[in-house]
């Protein structure tokens, strides 16, 4: 299966968004768009305003990573907004978990779950078959710029021996710290959509386009080297 590229635009230059979202609109498979409520993490970026004013701009699904105590006062405005994909944290959901997939699905939305790193697989257990994609967070969530938790590479590993077991459809995702150090561990242990941020993508150059080409060309450095050793 074909690497997927998420660009998290909490990273991007907010200064020149016009430009940066040209850039990335024939380039990237989804836009990832971290919405905080300064509770679950102690932390505030993007917003349900801010998908409202890119949809227009862009063709590209756009993912939306929820990082919110309350994920049901969110859904149905982040829905109206334009989001593709909504991804609460299964830590958020598990109260009323099929309530809230059954929500985000009736409302014609992709449905997503976020695993924080202490978080394991089996919590999510009774209802991964029904998930369109499963994030692993490789970093405690909140910040960008935080270094990569290696012990994450089990549970990628782990979700997908149990995709391939029994044929589920959820795409594997990864979270936090995906750059030129970690994107080979990442890929072999089974990763699918790479959310890359400043490390993997909008501090490699000052020119989107330059930075794009670069991070390219790390992974596929990274799958040449993996292919060698097979
Ligand atoms: O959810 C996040 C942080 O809580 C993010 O999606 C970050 O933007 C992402 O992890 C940033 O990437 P970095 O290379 O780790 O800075
Ligand atoms: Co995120």
């Amino acid at each position: 299966m074909r690497t997927q590229i998420s660009p998290s635009l909490m990273c991007m230059n907010l200064m020149e968004i016009k430009q940066q979202l040209a850039v990335l609109d024939t380039r990237a498979d989804f836009l990832h768009i971290d919405i905080m409520d300064g509770h679950y993490v102690k932390n505030i970026t993007l917003s349900p305003f801010f998908i409202e004013q890119i949809r227009p701009h862009t063709k590209v699904a756009l993912d939306v990573h929820l990082m919110v105590e309350e994920p049901t006062d969110f859904i149905e405005v982040i829905a109206k907004a334009g989001a593709d994909y909504i991804c609460p944290h299964a830590e958020t959901i598990n109260r009323d978990a099929f309530r809230v997939i059954n929500q985000i699905r009736s409302l014609g939305k992709k449905v997503g779950v976020v695993l924080n790193p202490a978080t394991p697989v089996s919590y999510i257990h009774h209802y991964i078959h029904l998930l369109d994609k499963i994030t692993v967070m490789t970093v405690d969530p909140g910040y960008a710029g935080q270094p990569f938790i290696t012990e994450m590479v089990k549970k990628i590993e782990e979700l997908r021996d149990l995709k391939a077991r029994h044929g589920y459809n959820y795409l594997i995702e990864i979270d936090g710290s995906c750059n030129q150090r970690t994107y080979r561990t990442l890929l072999e242990a089974g990763a699918e959509v790479l959310i890359v941020g400043t490390s993997g993508l909008f501090n490699l150059d000052d020119n989107l386009e330059t930075a794009w080409d670069q991070m390219m060309d790390n992974i596929e450095q990274a799958k040449g080297a993996l292919r060698e050793s097979a």
